[in-house]
Order: C-alpha cells, then sequence, then structure tokens
C-alpha cells in the first residue's frame, strides 16, 4: 500500500452515507440521513443507452468469483463502481471465475471473460493468481477491482502480493483518482488509486443509467497448477440445525401463519433449511429467541429464504436485507413482504409445506 497517507478530518465510517448523482457512495460530515438514491435518472425504467462505444485504450478489470452461476451483490458493486469511474476509453472487463449466467450488460461490463475449467470444490489458489495472471499478459489492465469479502478479497491479495501490484484494502470510498479507507477511531485515509483495489459493500449503486458492450470473450485456459504446501481436505457442507443463522444458505422462516409446527420442522429438515423465525412466532414460545429474525434478532445473508406466513414488518424485513433470494408465502396478498420477496405464492402455509414436501420426498427416491 502506499505510505502517501493523509490524516482527514474525524468522520465516522459507518455514519449515514447517500450515494451521490453519479452512482458512488459518500459519507457526508453533518448528515443524518440515511442511505438514498440522489438520482431520479438511475431510475429510468426504459431502454438505456450504452456507456461508451469505445475505441478502448485502457483497461478497469473487476475480478469475481460466481455462486452457482450467479454474481453476488458486492461484485455488482464493484462492476458498478468499474463502470461510474470508466472514461470513455477504458473498457470495463468482467473476469468470472466459474459459471456466469448474469446479464453482464446490464451490470455495466463492456466485455466478459469467464474461467470455466474453474472449479469451486477445489481449493486452487496458486491457479488462481496464474489465470490473473495470464490475463493480466494478455489485457495488461490499468486497474484491478475485487469484491472485498470471501474468496475474491483473498484472491485480490495473494493476486496483488504475488504480481507486486499496490493494493488498498476496505475501500469505502472512490472517486475519479482517489480512496478513502475508513483507519479505525473515527478516522479515514485518503489515497491515490492502487493498482488493485478491494471495494468494501456500499461503494457504489448498481441503479446504472446505462449498459455495458457486454461481448463475450474468450478466457485464457485454465492453468494447471502444482499447488505446493496446499492440502484439500475438500468442501465440508455444515449441517443446518447446528449452524448459526447467519452462516446459513438456506432458511426456512416461520411466522403467525404457521400453526403446524411438526411439518414445518420435517419440511426444514427433508430440504436441508436452517430454521428462523418472526418475533411474534418467537414470542409465543414456537421457536427459540436464537432462532428469531429481524432488528431485534440475526440478521441473515441466505441466497434463499423461504418465509411462510410471516407478515414482511419493517423490523422483519431489516434481517433478511441481504438475502439473495426471497420466496413468500402468504394468504394476503397485499402483505408487505410481497413487496420485498421475489416470488410470491398465495397459498395457505400447511398445504403449501405438504405439496412441498411431498415433491421432495419424490425428487429423492427419483432414480
Ligand atoms: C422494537 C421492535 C422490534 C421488533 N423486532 C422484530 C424482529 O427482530 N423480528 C420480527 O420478526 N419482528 C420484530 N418486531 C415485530 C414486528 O413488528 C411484527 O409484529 C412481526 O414481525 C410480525 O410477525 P408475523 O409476520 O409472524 O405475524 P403477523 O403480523 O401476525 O403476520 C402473520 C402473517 O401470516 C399470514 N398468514 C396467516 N395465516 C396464514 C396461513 N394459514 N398461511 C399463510 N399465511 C398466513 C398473514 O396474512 C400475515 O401476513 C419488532 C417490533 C418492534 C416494535
Amino acid at each position: 500500500m502506499s505510505t502517501n497517507t493523509t490524516a482527514l478530518r474525524r468522520v465516522d465510517p459507518r455514519r449515514p452515507a447517500i450515494i451521490t448523482p453519479q452512482g458512488l457512495r459518500r459519507i457526508v460530515l453533518g448528515s443524518s440521513e440515511g442511505e438514498r438514491l440522489a438520482t431520479s435518472a438511475a431510475h429510468a425504467p426504459l431502454a438505456k443507452p450504452v456507456r461508451s462505444a469505445g475505441p478502448f485504450s485502457e483497461i478497469t478489470l473487476v475480478v469475481t468469483h460466481s455462486d452457482r452461476g450467479a454474481l453476488t451483490d458486492l461484485a455488482h458493486q464493484a462492476i458498478a463502481a468499474a463502470a461510474i469511474l470508466a472514461a470513455p476509453h477504458t473498457e470495463v472487463v468482467l473476469a468470472v471465475l466459474g459459471p456466469c449466467h448474469d446479464d453482464v450488460a446490464a451490470l455495466g461490463v463492456d466485455r466478459a471473460v469467464v474461467a470455466d475449467g474453474f472449479d469451486a470444490e477445489r481449493y486452487q489458489p496458486g491457479a488462481c493468481v496464474q489465470w490473473l495472471q495470464d490475463l493480466s499478459a494478455r489485457l495488461a489492465p490499468r486497474r484491478w477491482f475485487f469484491a472485498e469479502r470471501g474468496a475474491d478479497g483473498q484472491l485480490g491479495r495473494r493476486f496483488a502480493a504475488q504480481a507486486g501490484l499496490r493494493c488498498a484494502c476496505g475501500v469505502a470510498e472512490l472517486d475519479a483518482d482517489s480512496l478513502r479507507i475508513p483507519a479505525g477511531t473515527g478516522q479515514d485515509r485518503r489515497l491515490p488509486h492502487t493498482d488493485v483495489m478491494l471495494l468494501a459493500k456500499g461503494v457504489a449503486s448498481t441503479a446504472l443509467p446505462f449498459v455495458g458492450q457486454g461481448v463475450r470473450a474468450e478466457a485464457p485456459r485454465w492453468p494447471v497448477v502444482n499447488e505446493r504446501g496446499v492440502e484439500d481436505l475438500g468442501v465440508v457442507t455444515g449441517d443446518p440445525a447446528t449452524m448459526a443463522l447467519e452462516e446459513a444458505d438456506f432458511i426456512l422462516a416461520a411466522g403467525n401463519g404457521v400453526n403446524d409446527l411438526p411439518l414445518f420442522h420435517t419440511l426444514a429438515q427433508e430440504v436441508g433449511a436452517a430454521v428462523g423465525a418472526s418475533r411474534v412466532a418467537v414470542d409465543d414460545g414456537r421457536f427459540v429467541r436464537a432462532q428469531q429474525i429481524g432488528a431485534t434478532g440475526k440478521t441473515v445473508t441466505a441466497s434463499g429464504y423461504l418465509a411462510l406466513g410471516i407478515s414482511g414488518a419493517v423490523q422483519h424485513l431489516q434481517g433478511i436485507k441481504d438475502c439473495r433470494h426471497v420466496i413468500a408465502v402468504n394468504l394476503d396478498a397485499s402483505a408487505p413482504i410481497t413487496r420485498r420477496a421475489n416470488l410470491t405464492v398465495i397459498e395457505d402455509s400447511r398445504s403449501l409445506m405438504q405439496a412441498l414436501l411431498e415433491l421432495v420426498r419424490q425428487h429423492k427416491e427419483a432414480p
């Protein structure tokens, strides 16, 4: 990391931020407002223009791992940051480890290269770095963006160290030529851009007023690397019954509209889901406090959240704001949860649980 650091006036990095008209995050001294979008253009519903038709003379490369074919929200934000900051002559290239089924043009990507040979079940840090080095030799990107979290953050650090590139971690704000990193004790640092930047959550809004060219291009072949010093013990699937709710990938949650608890627990076991509940269901004694999800319970990040008989009060929704796919089952088509859910089934929770259980069992028994 560069040593060219300047201590700034005291800023609490956790204070409410705004999203500027350009879509980038800004922490504003004296502001008491929460996160908000300061642009109406970003919500324009109709066909969006292409950000730049080129020609391109430099590249910003965003690197991410896909999760079962989908990109994470943090990856979307890193791409959006790259696209917002890109000059007309800058191409936003996305490199994905694993399959990618997202509409990359809509995310602001001009060109996408996908490492199909990457196997998420294997730990192969040497091969990942080698693939990025091959990509670097081919594209010579000016700057690299990785999301700060999980496998992306680890790979970004490892790649920067091995390639001898300057790296900034935990970047909370970006502009055209500088970045800001929270430095603790209410202070932060502003630095010039580094070669590799690891971007924290919320760095940019993904509501872009434009699209990218979205071209899919051939990727370097996946390298065969001797992973010396690495003993890969494989991926171990955690037991949803004992796992912390915050770590669960799939949660079955019950609210006041679930009365058949034996059926609910049988279904959770059959589908391999962790169990969560609304506060009313907990207060009522149907679930323990540790299973409560929401403002005064747990905040969860599951990729699948099946909410049965939960109205979707604001306090509950706070706990599931980072869940990727929310499916609601409710008798009331106007329940607030339907506005958050990606899919709503208007149905009695008991009937749905029975039908789902039958389907799952049939599926398991099928040859
Ligand atoms: C300070 C404060 C903090 C709070 N913190 C939390 C929190 O952390 N987590 C939390 O969850 N709540 C919290 N609450 C409570 C919250 O406001 C709601 O009261 C609560 O979430 C409602 O739970 P519910 O949706 O299960 O129940 P209800 O509001 O009773 O809703 C039940 C839903 O089930 C549907 N339904 C009924 N029967 C069926 C059926 N047979 N099949 C399908 N659907 C059916 C209904 O249409 C309804 O939408 C908090 C409240 C306060 C004031």
